[in-house]
């Protein structure tokens, strides 16, 4: 069975989507999703997203990490959608209903509301999220922020002055945060403006994270670093996040599609039902 996808990037984090919207797909599994976005046998991707029918929005999107894990959010890829529905559309995903429209820069996705309390963040032990009393090496006292996915958010001089490599998968993978973390590096440049790298869960260093720009930037607004509507520049480009008053999160940012091909399912682990 031939399977057809888009290729596509938010920044550069970039995106293997599957449409199942119209004809069902054969079940994906985290060996599957693995296997297409392996970057030297697969497709490749940062995450696969998969699209479904929904009773609850207009569609269902479901987001795997190159690492085959599945996930609740993602920033750069709810903008991708965006684009390839064409229309303002609403969303369910695993963390709840979300909502994405045409923008003048972009696409604008009403992300939800941040959560900081530490089971939402998930934590092997109750703390204060806001100022976490834990170090790795250089990169210390994190907030911990929650937009439907978890974030740690270091703040910093120079982000790019950190070595992502060792520290990003240690922080990752470290024993108090079961459910893993994706690891942002930040530094405040001025009330408006934002310098981030992410180490992603299940992904690695990308050039962009969606979810970490939001959890950043809602992290410096918790610590009265900046005002409520800043620029987050990633290595792949800017987003602009707005945290509204009612407290939803607003991002915006460019979204791209770069090529359409098709695979042999069978060939990827994926067998009809
Ligand atoms: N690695 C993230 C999912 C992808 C988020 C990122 N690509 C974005 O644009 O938000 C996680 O495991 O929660």
């Amino acid at each position: 069975m031939r399977i057809d996808f888009t290729k596509m990037h938010g920044l550069g984090n970039d995106f293997v989507v599957l449409d199942g919207r119209a004809t069902a797909l054969p079940a994906i599994d985290a060996t599957s999703a693995a296997a297409l976005a392996d970057r030297h046998t697969g497709i490749g991707c940062d995450q696969l997203v998969v699209l479904e029918p929904s009773t609850f929005a207009d569609l269902r999107m479901r987001i795997f990490n190159a690492d085959g894990s599945e996930v609740e959010a993602c920033g750069n890829a709810t903008r991708a959608v965006g684009l390839l529905i064409g229309t303002a559309a609403s969303i369910e995903t695993l963390a709840g209903i979300i909502h994405a429209s045409p923008a003048e820069s972009g696409i604008t996705v009403e992300m939800g509301k941040p959560r900081f309390d530490w089971d939402v963040i998930p934590l092997a032990f109750a703390m204060d999220t806001q100022a976490m009393p834990v170090a790795w090496e250089e990169l210390a006292n994190p907030i911990a922020v929650n937009v439907g996915n978890p974030h740690a958010i270091f703040f910093v001089d120079d982000p790019y002055a950190i070595d992502m490599a060792r520290l990003g998968p240690l922080i990752e993978n470290d024993a108090i945060f079961p459910a893993r973390i994706n690891v942002n590096v930040a530094a405040v440049t001025a009330r408006d403006a934002i310098t981030l790298r992410v180490w992603e869960r299940g992904a690695g260093l990308t050039l962009a994270c969606g979810t970490g720009a939001c959890a950043t930037a809602i992290g410096a607004m918790k610590r009265g670093l900046v005002d409520r509507r800043v620029t987050v520049t990633l290595p792949g480009g800017p987003l602009e996040i707005c945290w509204r008053e009612d407290g939803e999160i607003l991002m915006t940012g460019p979204a791209t599609q770069s090529f359409r091909g098709s695979f042999d399912a069978a060939a990827y682990g994926m067998i009809s039902a």
